[in-house]
């Protein structure tokens, strides 16, 4: 550390950091204890509860201010001398332009999400300010160092896609503990308590007059004469009982599958819901939504416990009756909130009864929250060591050291007994829209596809971009900003229900676009080609991006030095963010993303698990939900991204 105080770089630089959370807040204090002096930290987040247990600049009395001053005060309290300035904001917002990217000499992030390190990236570039981006998911991380035309940027590596789920496996034939929780969370909660207006494949063939009347009444609309408990009852019966009869009449399904059970409330709990510790009404009264719980209502207390049949019955009752009586205008706007305890206690008990009617076992509302939050408990060590890395990349930034800039990945497990694997970083990839520009193509219908279709899942699903422009030629099709005048939003909305051939000025197959995000200042150009068929199962979106997710063809110097802590190695490992990815270990020639790089020195029997293939889960983006991918007779044919 000392020689680090010394370093006038060091001492110099104007550092941006992006986010204070798990890596955030040790990145913080690291920066302040190496002799950084000038700080910057944009978080757009307030400290929750369940931050503090890693968090550690955080306390119970700072649970709902903002991270990034918080964070700002905690550390002055021992460094009363750096400047620290804290933004409590979006990095999206539009004051983070380039000009303002433009005042730091790196930016360091320590995000959580996919969009807001796409957009850092595109801002990093457009300001020639170096990059240097990091994640965490349990013992797993990485540190990778970005410098336009030097290294690949952050987007150069294509981002897996998320987890998929066949529509019909969740909606018909569980068969994992996991499938009646994407049920019970993207189907039921979204049912009963999201937007109506939603498409939702939740099963409501229903030919029984006491469930579906013939008016086509929604089985799931409470009726006026209801209680609330008639009202749980029912809907408990419908989607545990009576569904299940309509799918057991289908024999050719369980051919060769276990038959589930019909479950009806009545043989569950005979009587009529009554609570453990009496405390309903205290719970339905208090002005803390948060603190609604069915848990303190029943007198519940282990999260861990998991919970039979019967309770997890009189939970699904009880919590959609809490959202009823204490939470009644937030319905029909609700999404499922991994911290949300109500919506927790709800999603837990219904994925619990449609296990045991499907015969999975049984989990506990701890393991269901992991589940259904996508959640791979933190690690501090994890993100302290990522925090220091991040330093040290940081410290070569500002020493221009860029023969050893280093991606290092932190591994579970030892390999070759080490468990941070640095490597060297590839050069940018040509195929690579972002930092190499090099333009895309698009196979799309022209005479089916709207512009709304294009701008949703291309402009702003695919390239990521917020406030784009679409121009043909000089011909300005779309676009989006504070100062338009009336007329022009007029044309172009009127111009996003339009088919691409209809559009003022017609996209046709050769059309070259021209697509724009002018605080990204990012252009891409996209050649359209016209296709009559898309596979709906293969191709759901109706339309296929390409010229950008390649991996570069190649690599940087197979012979480099190797470095390392005590060993030498050299290899690539899952860029972050990755879901479900085939971790490698050490080998004679690695092949990742399409490359192979050579790792001289290393023999297949130093280590008992060389070559082996480890099956890794690494979930900590948010956005990358499960998805549920249609692909059976029974449904429509279409691919969905579920929150
Ligand atoms: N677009 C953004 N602008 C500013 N800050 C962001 C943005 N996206 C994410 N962040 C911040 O990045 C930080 C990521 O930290 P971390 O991964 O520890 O997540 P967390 O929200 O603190 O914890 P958890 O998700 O586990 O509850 C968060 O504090 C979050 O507010
Ligand atoms: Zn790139």
């Amino acid at each position: 550390m000392a020689s680090l105080h010394h370093s006038s770089a060091v001492k110099a630089a104007k550092v941006l950091m992006v986010g204070a959370g798990g890596i955030g807040c040790e990145l913080l204090k690291t920066l302040a204890l190496s002799g950084f002096q000038d700080i910057h930290i944009i978080d757009m987040d307030t400290i929750e509860v369940s931050n503090l247990n890693r968090q550690f600049l955080f306390r119970q009395s700072h649970v709902g201010q903002s991270k990034a001053m918080v964070a700002r005060d905690a550390v002055l309290r021992f460094r009363p001398n750096i400047s620290i300035t804290p933004y409590h904001a979006n990095v999206k917002d539009s004051d983070f332009n380039v000009e303002f990217f433009k005042q730091f000499n790196v930016v360091l992030n320590g995000l959580d999400n996919l969009e807001a390190r796409r957009h850092v990236n595109r801002l990093c570039l457009a300001a020639e300010v170096p990059l240097v981006e990091s994640g965490t998911t349990g013992f797993l991380g990485q540190v990778t160092v970005h410098a336009k035309g030097k290294t690949e940027c952050y987007e150069c590596q294509p981002k897996p896609a998320p987890k998929t789920y066949p529509v019909c496996t969740i909606t018909s034939t569980p068969s994992k503990f996991v499938h009646c929780i994407v049920w019970a969370k993207d189907l039921l909660f979204a049912k009963l308590f999201g937007d109506k207006n939603q498409e939702n494949d939740l099963n409501v063939r229903s030919s029984d007059a006491s469930n579906s009347p013939e008016n086509g009444e929604d089985v799931f609309e409470r009726r006026d004469n209801e209680n609330i408990e008639q009202y749980g009852r029912r809907i408990y019966d419908h989607v545990f009982g009576y569904n299940i009869e309509v799918a057991l009449s289908n024999q050719e399904t369980w051919k060769n599958r276990n038959r589930p059970k019909p479950i009806y409330s009545r043989d569950v709990l005979p009587g009529k819901l009554n609570h453990q510790n009496g405390n309903v009404d205290k719970s339905c009264a208090t002005d803390d939504l948060s603190s609604v719980s069915t848990m303190a209502s029943l007198g519940l207390k282990n999260p861990q416990d998991v919970w039979s049949l019967a309770e997890n019955t009189r939970v699904f009752l009880e919590s959609l009756k809490l959202f009823f009586a204490s939470r009644e205008k937030e319905i029909g706007n609700l999404s499922f909130d991994k911290d949300d305890q109500l919506a927790v206690e709800f999603v837990t008990a219904a994925a619990n009864i449609r296990a045991a009617s499907f015969g999975i076992p049984l989990h506990s509302l701890f393991e269901a929250k992991g589940i259904a939050g996508n959640i791979v408990h933190a690690v501090a060590t994890t993100n302290a060591v990522v925090a220091g890395l991040i330093v040290i990349e940081a410290i070569k930034v500002l020493k221009k050291d860029i023969d050893n800039y280093r991606m290092t990945y932190c591994l579970e497990h030892p390999s070759k007994k080490m468990l941070l694997m640095p490597v060297e970083p590839f050069e940018p990839n040509k195929s690579c829209c972002v930092c190499s520009k090099s333009p895309l193509s698009l196979e799309i219908n022209t005479h089916h596809s709207k512009l709304r279709d294009f701008v949703e899942k291309i402009v702003k699903a695919e390239l990521g971009m917020n406030s784009p422009i679409i121009m043909h030629g000089v011909t300005l099709l779309y676009e989006v900003g504070d100062d338009l005048e009336e007329d022009m939003i007029a044309n172009y909305t009127a111009n996003l229900e339009k088919v691409l051939s209809e559009l003022p000025s017609s996209v046709i197959g050769g059309t070259m676009l021209t697509v724009e995000d002018l605080q990204q200042e990012l252009t891409c150009n996209i050649y359209i080609k016209h296709r009559e068929e898309f596979d709906e199962e293969k191709e759901p979106d109706g339309m296929v991006l390409s010229g950008w997710t390649q991996a570069p063809l190649e690599k940087k110097d197979d012979n480099k030095k190797l470095v390392g802590n005590g060993g030498s190695t050299s290899t690539a490992l899952p860029t972050e963010g990755q879901k479900e990815v085939e971790l490698v270990e050490i080998s004679e020639e690695t092949e990742i993303s399409g490359k192979k790089r050579k790792q001289p020195g290393i023999s297949g029997d130093e280590t008992n698990n060389h070559n082996e293939i480890q099956k890794l889960d690494v979930v900590d983006d948010g956005e990358d939900d499960l998805v549920i991918l249609d692909q059976c007779d029974i449904d429509k044919k279409k691919k969905k991204r579920l929150q």
